[in-house]
């Protein structure tokens, strides 16, 4: 595999000897197929043999064993996995030698540091005991809130082992957020750090929880400055003793992790995890990030996003390292950690590659130790991908797109089949979807569902209905399948790949045509000068939808609305359709994202409108 380059095109092409190493070559074999195709298909209408493939691979410890691996019984809305078995998935955590590395991390300027299996295991069997000796009981609901470091993680674990329920909260939310979040997950505790030191500077995190009315806070840091609330504990106060606290053994179904959609399209999502949504994490990322024991994944991300939980399953459930850089992502230092550390699978978001590029942070270093990339979180550009690979002598992105509410993804990309950048090659393994168009129709392009059932994918929200959700009024499937919801838009690609179109909420009708706002951005990206683009359709006092484009020019490029304007519409004239005429274009210094890092377009709409009704 190593030796298997791109193309100057960004193809990176599977030779039969790259294949035979890798977790997908094993399952085709196990499965006795001879294409991927044939093993996608197997995986989806065989489901019950691919998840057992998976929990045996894995080593998945169950303290009494499943009666089966799928009860239907209830419909596929609410599939029982596992029924009659009992375990706690923090077990499988630790299965690798308890003296190979589980983290490998550097705090800013730092030295880099190793913490072995059985470390973790010992630190989170502390947290266990502390939770326990508080009086907290299996089900409660503690939440965490800081970076993602070491201890972090063992907190996270330890949650787990006392059979509490962890609740993601991003460190970078403001008090208002967090205390909505406190209380729409029930939390009778939290985990939290002093200050956070980033970019040489200290910022405030316990102040915030304060803030926010928390109930008992654990503080983490070595600040003594910090004025403490009385009902709060240090952290070197609370850790208990590693073997006061066995392991609580749950019901496959048993609630693990309350987590927060990025609130892209409206209010955040409350999404539960049960203790099998771990399996979905690290079974795409055995398949399709191909993590294999010995790796280190490195994904800069935060506990209160999807991705952060799914980076501690991915890597230990896979018997992997999981590589932590203790500070800003968006600069040479964290590049360099991915040297110095050895990264094999480095994970991204499309906005920090952009940065990267803009302000050459891998200069100089060596990243030869990667064997693959992974993208998510949002479209990606095309260049800038191509730019991440050439970083890593071509080496192939997993394009990964799903969402919190599937604990993983339904599109991405396998080793068994060419990757090409900013595309996908395949609906994930044991998932399947199809794309309809507005009559309901299969098409080449439209909007995604799923079918269900998969492990991962949600069956309860805590602030919806999840019927209401993901199910009410779905259209059925070409062969008569219930179908899920999802959102994205889609495209088929002539070559066999597929294209994100972005949120079908925003998707336009510009004269009668249905666009989406990513195909339109892709084009506009081309234009010279531009660092970012969002493109978006309004009304202005009802009528036909006009289109209307925010820029954020690259540095040191004039501010020429008129020129600017004229060239993207020269560009939308030649690659899209020349009926779509740019209405406005407004020169932006930032878009607005979400703390996920999501350009949230639904806030430039309300902004335009805004400011034109005080226009006129
Ligand atoms: N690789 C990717 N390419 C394109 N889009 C992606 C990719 N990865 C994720 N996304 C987008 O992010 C979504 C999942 O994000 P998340 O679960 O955080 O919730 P959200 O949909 O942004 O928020 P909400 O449901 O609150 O609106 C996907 O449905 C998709 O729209």
């Amino acid at each position: 595999m190593k030796t298997v380059k791109a193309n100057s095109a960004g193809v990176w092409t599977p030779t039969p000897e790259s294949l035979v190493d890798t977790n997908v070559g094993w399952l085709m074999r196990h499965a006795a197929v001879d294409s991927y195709g044939d093993l996608h298909a197997w995986s989806v209408h065989e489901r019950e043999r691919y998840w057992a493939a998976v929990i045996d691979r894995l080593g998945i410890q169950f303290h009494q064993p499943y009666d089966r691996v799928l009860d239907l019984s209830g419909g596929v809305e609410s599939p029982s996995w596992f029924p009659g078995a009992k375990m706690n998935i923090v077990e499988s955590c630790f299965s690798a030698p308890a003296d190979s590395p589980a983290i490998v991390y550097r705090a800013e300027g730092g030295e880099l540091s190793v913490i072995t299996v059985g470390e973790l295991k010992t630190m989170s069997a502390r947290v266990a005991s502390g939770l326990v000796r508080c009086g907290f009981t299996p089900g409660d609901a503690v939440a965490i809130m800081m970076p993602m470091t070491p201890e972090c993680v063992a907190i996270y674990l330890g949650i787990l082992w006392a059979g509490c329920v962890a609740v993601s909260i991003a460190d970078s939310f403001r008090p208002k957020e967090v205390s909505t979040r406190l209380e729409l997950s029930n939390a009778v505790g939290i985990f939290t750090q002093d200050v956070i030191r980033r970019g040489g500077k200290s910022h405030p995190l316990y102040a915030s929880v304060k803030e926010a009315e928390a109930p008992l806070a654990i503080v983490i840091g070595d600040d003594e400055g910090v004025e403490m609330r009385e009902i709060d504990c240090r952290w070197s106060d609370f850790l208990g003793d590693a073997d006061a606290a066995p392991v609580v053994v749950q019901d496959p179904s048993a609630p693990l992790n309350i987590l927060f959609s990025s609130g892209t399209t409206g209010e955040p999502k409350v999404i539960p995890w049960t203790q099998t949504t771990p399996l979905k994490c690290a079974a795409d990322s055995h398949f399709h990030h191909d993590v294999r024991p010995g790796d280190v994944v490195v994904w800069p991300t935060n506990i209160g996003w999807m991705m952060g939980p799914w980076l501690i399953f991915s890597s230990l459930l896979n018997r992997a390292t999981m590589g932590l850089y203790c500070g800003a992502p968006t600069g040479a230092e964290f590049c360099r950690f991915v040297q110095d550390s050895r990264t094999t699978m480095l994970g991204v978001v499309p906005s920090l590659v952009k940065t990267w590029r803009a302000t050459g942070a891998t200069e100089g270093l060596d990243w030869s130790s990667i064997r693959l990339f992974s993208s998510t979180g949002e479209c990606s550009d095309v260049g800038d991908m191509r730019w991440l690979m050439e970083q890593a002598e071509g080496r192939p992105i997993i394009e990964y797109c799903g969402g919190t509410e599937i604990g993983g993804g339904y599109i991405t990309n396998v080793l068994a089949r060419p990757c090409v950048a900013a595309e996908f090659n395949t609906p994930t393994l044991g998932l399947d979807m199809v794309i309809l168009n507005e009559a309901g129709e299969p098409a080449d392009s439209g909007e995604v569902f799923l079918v269900p059932p998969s492990i991962g994918c949600s069956t309860t929200l805590m602030n919806k209905d999840h019927h209401e959700a993901y199910y009410a009024d779905t259209p059925k499937g070409p062969n008569g399948e219930r179908l899920r919801r999802h959102g994205d838009q889609m495209e088929r690609l002539p070559g066999g790949g597929w294209r994100a179109l972005g949120r079908a909420d925003d998707t336009m009708n510009l004269g009668g045509i249905k666009v989406s706002s990513a195909e339109i951005e892709r084009v506009l990206q081309t234009a010279q000068g531009v660092s970012e683009t969002a493109a978006i359709a309004v009304a202005p006092g009802g009528g036909p939808s006009r289109l209307v484009v925010y820029v954020v020019a690259a540095q040191g490029h004039p501010q020429d609305k008129a020129s600017m304007m004229e060239h993207m519409q020269c560009a939308i004239r030649r690659e899209l359709n020349p009926l779509f005429k740019i209405h406005d274009l407004v020169f932006i210094d930032a878009l607005p994202r979400t703390t996920s890092n999501k350009v949230m377009r639904r806030v430039l709409r309300d902004q335009f409108l805004q400011q034109s009704q005080l226009g006129s």
